[in-house]
C-alpha cells in the first residue's frame, strides 16, 4: 500500500489531557492534509488512558504514542532528529506539563523536574533537527501560563518581568526563560502563549470549576481555599483553542501572547454562580453548600494581563462564563 504523504507533520505533546485533547479534536479534522502525532505519558487527568482522543484514534492523519517526555530523550532524538527524513516532523505544539498548582505544593520536586525536563528535552531535539536541516521551515508553539507573572497586581504585558510564586508557575516561568535562551542563541522560531485560567468539559476536578460542579452533584459542600477572595479570569477551552490556532498559523513566529478575557471573578462569587446554575430556580443558601478550608501555602491573589497583542491577530473570546458553566452542568445532569 502506498504511503500517504501529508502536507505537514505536527507533534502535539500532552494532547491526551484537558486542553490538548480539545485542541486535537478541533485541528485533526480541520486539517486532514496535516498529520498529527500525539505524545503523552497518560496520567491521572485522563485516567491513564486516551479516552479523550477516542474520536481521533481511527483517523488516517492521527497517531498516538505513549511516552514520558521527561525520561525519553533518546526516543525523542530518534523520532525528531535521526529519522527526520522519514517522520518529517517540523511543527511542535507543547501542552505537556503537570498543570496542578496544588500538586506542586505537595510534590514540588516532581512537578519542577517533570515540567522542565519534558520541555527541555523537546527543545534540545528541536535545536538539533533545525541545525541539521537549515533549509527546512520549523515551528514550535509552547503553552505557558499567566501565573508566570505572579500576583503583583500590576497589569502585565508580554514584556513584563516573571515573578512566579509557586513551584508549578516557577517551572513554567523557567521554561519561558529557557525558551528565550534558545531563541537568542540559535534563533529558533518558538512562540509562547500565556493563557489565564481555562475551564470546560473534561477538566480534571482538582481545578475549581470542575471540583465545584462535581461536589454539588455529589451532595458535598464545595471546598473553598482560605477566604475565597482570590480573583481569577476564566477562559472557555474552545476560545483558547481558537487563539492557539491563530498563533500557530501566524507568519510572525517567535512571539509571546497573553490570552485572556480580563473578566476577573472572586472564587467565592464563581462558586455562587455555579450554585445558581446548578439549583436553577430553586432557592438555596450558599453557606450550606460551601466549606472554607485551609488556604494554599501561597495563593496568588490575582493575575492581571493585558491581551491587546492576541486581539491584533483577530482573536476575542466568544463564550460567556455563564454559558460555558451552564453547558458543563447540563452535560453532567444528562
Ligand atoms: N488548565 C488551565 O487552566 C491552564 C491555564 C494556563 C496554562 N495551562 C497550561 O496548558 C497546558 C495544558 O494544561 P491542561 O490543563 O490541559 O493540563 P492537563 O493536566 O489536563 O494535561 C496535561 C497532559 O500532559 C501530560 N504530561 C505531563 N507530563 C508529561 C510528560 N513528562 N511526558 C508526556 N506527557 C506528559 C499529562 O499526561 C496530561 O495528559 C499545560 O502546559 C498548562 O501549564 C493550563
Ligand atoms: C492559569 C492557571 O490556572 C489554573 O491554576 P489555578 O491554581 O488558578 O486553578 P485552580 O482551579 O486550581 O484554582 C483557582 C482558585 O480556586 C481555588 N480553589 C481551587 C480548587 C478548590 O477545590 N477550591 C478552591 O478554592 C484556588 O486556591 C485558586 O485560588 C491551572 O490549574 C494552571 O495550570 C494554570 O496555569
Amino acid at each position: 500500500m502506498t504511503e500517504t504523504l501529508f502536507e505537514r507533520y505536527v507533534l502535539v505533546t500532552g494532547g491526551a489531557g484537558f486542553i490538548g485533547s480539545h485542541f486535537l479534536e478541533y485541528l485533526v479534522t480541520k486539517y486532514p492534509n496535516y498529520h498529527f502525532t500525539c505524545i503523552d505519558k497518560l496520567n491521572y487527568v485522563s485516567s491513564y488512558s486516551t479516552k479523550f482522543l477516542d474520536s481521533l484514534t481511527s483517523l488516517p492523519n492521527f497517531k498516538f504514542i505513549k511516552r514520558d517526555l521527561a525520561l525519553e530523550l533518546e526516543f525523542l532524538k530518534q523520532l525528531l532528529v535521526f529519522n527526520f527524513n522519514t517522520n518529517r516532523i517540523t511543527e511542535v505544539i507543547n501542552f505537556a506539563a503537570e498543570s496542578s498548582v496544588d500538586i506542586s505544593f505537595d510534590d514540588p520536586l516532581y512537578v519542577i523536574s517533570n515540567n522542565i525536563l519534558s520541555t527541555a528535552n523537546l527543545l534540545e531535539c528541536f535545536r538539533l533537527v533545525k541545525l541539521a536541516n537549515p533549509e527546512e521551515t520549523f515551528n514550535f508553539l509552547h503553552v505557558s501560563t499567566d501565573e508566570v507573572y505572579g500576583d503583583e497586581g500590576i497589569q502585565s504585558d508580554e514584556s513584563a518581568s516573571l515573578r512566579p510564586t509557586n513551584p508549578y508557575s516557577a517551572s513554567k516561568a523557567s521554561l519561558d526563560m529557557i525558551i528565550n535562551s534558545y531563541k537568542c542563541s540559535w534563533k529558533l522560531p518558538i512562540s509562547i502563549v500565556r493563557p489565564n485560567n481555562v475551564y470546560g468539559p473534561r477538566q480534571y476536578p482538582n481545578k475549581l470549576v470542575p471540583a465545584a460542579i462535581n461536589r454539588l452533584f455529589s451532595g458535598k459542600p464545595v471546598r473553598i481555599h482560605g477566604s475565597g477572595s482570590n480573583l481569577r479570569c476564566y477562559l472557555h477551552v474552545h476560545d483558547l483553542v481558537r487563539a492557539l490556532e491563530l498563533v500557530w498559523k501566524s507568519p510572525n513566529k517567535g512571539q509571546v501572547f497573553n490570552v485572556g478575557n480580563g473578566d476577573e471573578i472572586l472564587n467565592v462569587a464563581l462558586v455562587e454562580k455555579i450554585c445558581k446554575l446548578y439549583f436553577k430556580d430553586e432557592p438555596f443558601e450558599l453557606q450550606k453548600h460551601v466549606e472554607f478550608v485551609e488556604d494554599r501555602k501561597y495563593n496568588d491573589m490575582r493575575y492581571s494581563m493585558s491581551c491587546e497583542k492576541i486581539g491584533e491577530l483577530g482573536w476575542s473570546p466568544r463564550i460567556r462564563l455563564e454559558d460555558g458553566l451552564s453547558e458543563m452542568i447540563e452535560m453532567q445532569r444528562g
